[in-house]
């Protein structure tokens, strides 16, 4: 029997992600979509390229139905609006898996600093599991109550992880992160910033020092480290429609420059089907993951200044939202990791 799945925030890219990687899952249909604005409508109405092949109408959200019809709920619902629509579900006990920032962060002040706005209810932040299922596989196995990373963490954590649990960074400087990202990480509702004038030919850097995803990096690191982490990370919107790549700079102990750091990152990521390291000195590019679940990581030590460089790149709407939330959902169900995500890059 096929697993029932309702998307909430189904017109978004988000949502539209869902829809295509679910569509070709082999243990789940497409029961409910919800939207807030375009309800009443078919989805084919947003999304022609759906005709037939996924008809369902778009609905608005009624819980108790939803509760009767599915078994599963994706919300690909913006950070802020997620945490008063999600509760309801998560009471009734129906596995959720939830796309947004609302529940990714445990500690609500630290929410409300970085978000500007109010957070959910400590109860919910304790139930929700982080889903980096590289790093926490055997809680998200246990859990019904996802909460998706963001799609720079996802991208930055993993070209992190392998050296702060090697113990080989030098504590007295700080981790860089250089992030840039398409512009459909933005979403599909229609901003000055993103117009194609705004952005063709164009780089920018943008919330310098304020970016939401600087706590969560941290939340994460801090975690594995079992002190805290301390990161310094700016986001880069550049001219591609996906993809987010990050640079990142680790300084490392002076005692270890003869290590061979690929050797040590393939072997963190010897279990992880999704993780790619590449040969060493190998660097990754945002079409060689493009409408995939894979991370892509190229590690270079430099020795003049004992900094491991780390380039990490991923599709943000794949393994940065959705295929990361299906991959959640195929943990859960104690499923293979790659149902439904098992696809070859779209190149060129
Ligand atoms: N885009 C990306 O690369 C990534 C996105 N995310 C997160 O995923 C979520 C979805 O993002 P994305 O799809 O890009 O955003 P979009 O702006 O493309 O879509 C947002 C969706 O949320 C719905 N929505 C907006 N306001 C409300 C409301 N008040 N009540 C109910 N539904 C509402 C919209 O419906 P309608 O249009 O009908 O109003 C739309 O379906 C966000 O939380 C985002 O932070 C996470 C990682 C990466
Ligand atoms: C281009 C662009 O604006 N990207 C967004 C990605 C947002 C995102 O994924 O936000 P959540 O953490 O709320 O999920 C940003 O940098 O804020």
């Amino acid at each position: 029997m096929l697993l029932k799945a309702c998307v909430i925030g189904a017109n978004g890219y988000g949502g539209i992600e869902l829809i295509r990687l679910l569509y070709s899952h082999p243990k789940v249909t497409i029961d409910v979509l919800v939207s807030h604005s375009t309800q009443g409508q078919a989805i084919t109405a947003q999304y022609p390229q759906l005709q037939n092949i996924v008809e369902l109408p778009l609905e608005k959200l009624d819980v108790n139905e939803i509760l009767d019809r599915v078994d599963v709920v994706f919300f690909a619902t913006p950070s802020g609006i997620t945490k008063d629509i999600a509760p309801a579900f998560i009471e009734a006990g129906l596995p959720c898996i939830d796309l947004s920032g609302d529940f990714r962060l445990k500690d609500g002040d630290v929410y409300s600093e970085w978000y500007k706005n109010t957070p959910a209810q400590q109860q919910f932040l304790d139930r929700a599991v982080y889903g980096l299922a590289e790093l926490y596989r055997g809680d998200i196995q246990q859990a019904a109550f996802i909460a998706n990373p963001g799609c720079y963490p996802t991208a930055a954590l993993l070209g992190i992880i392998p050296a702060i649990k090697l113990g080989v960074i030098d504590e007295s400087r700080t981790i860089i992160i250089d992030g840039k990202t398409g512009v459909s990480g933005a979403g599909r509702k229609p901003a000055l910033g993103t117009i194609f004038s705004e952005i063709n030919e164009n780089t920018k850097a943008y919330k310098v020092g304020t970016h939401q995803h600087i706590p969560e990096m941290e939340q994460v690191l801090s975690d594995i480290n079992n002190q805290q982490v301390t990161i310094l990370f700016n986001a880069h919107l550049v001219p591609m429609t996906r993809g987010i790549l990050c640079s990142i700079y680790i300084p490392i102990n002076d005692n270890l420059t003869d290590t061979n750091f690929t050797e040590l990152y393939k072997e963190t990521y010897r279990d992880d089907y999704f993780i790619r390291v590449r040969p060493e000195k190998t660097w990754p590019a945002t079409k060689e993951v493009y409408g995939t679940n894979f991370c892509d990581i190229g590690v270079g030590f430099d020795q003049r200044t004992n900094t491991l460089t780390v380039v990490s790149v991923i599709d943000n709407l794949v393994k940065g939202a959705a295929g990361q939330a299906v991959q959640n959902l195929n943990l859960v169900n104690h499923w293979d990791e790659k149902l439904g995500l098992d696809t070859i890059p779209t190149y060129p």
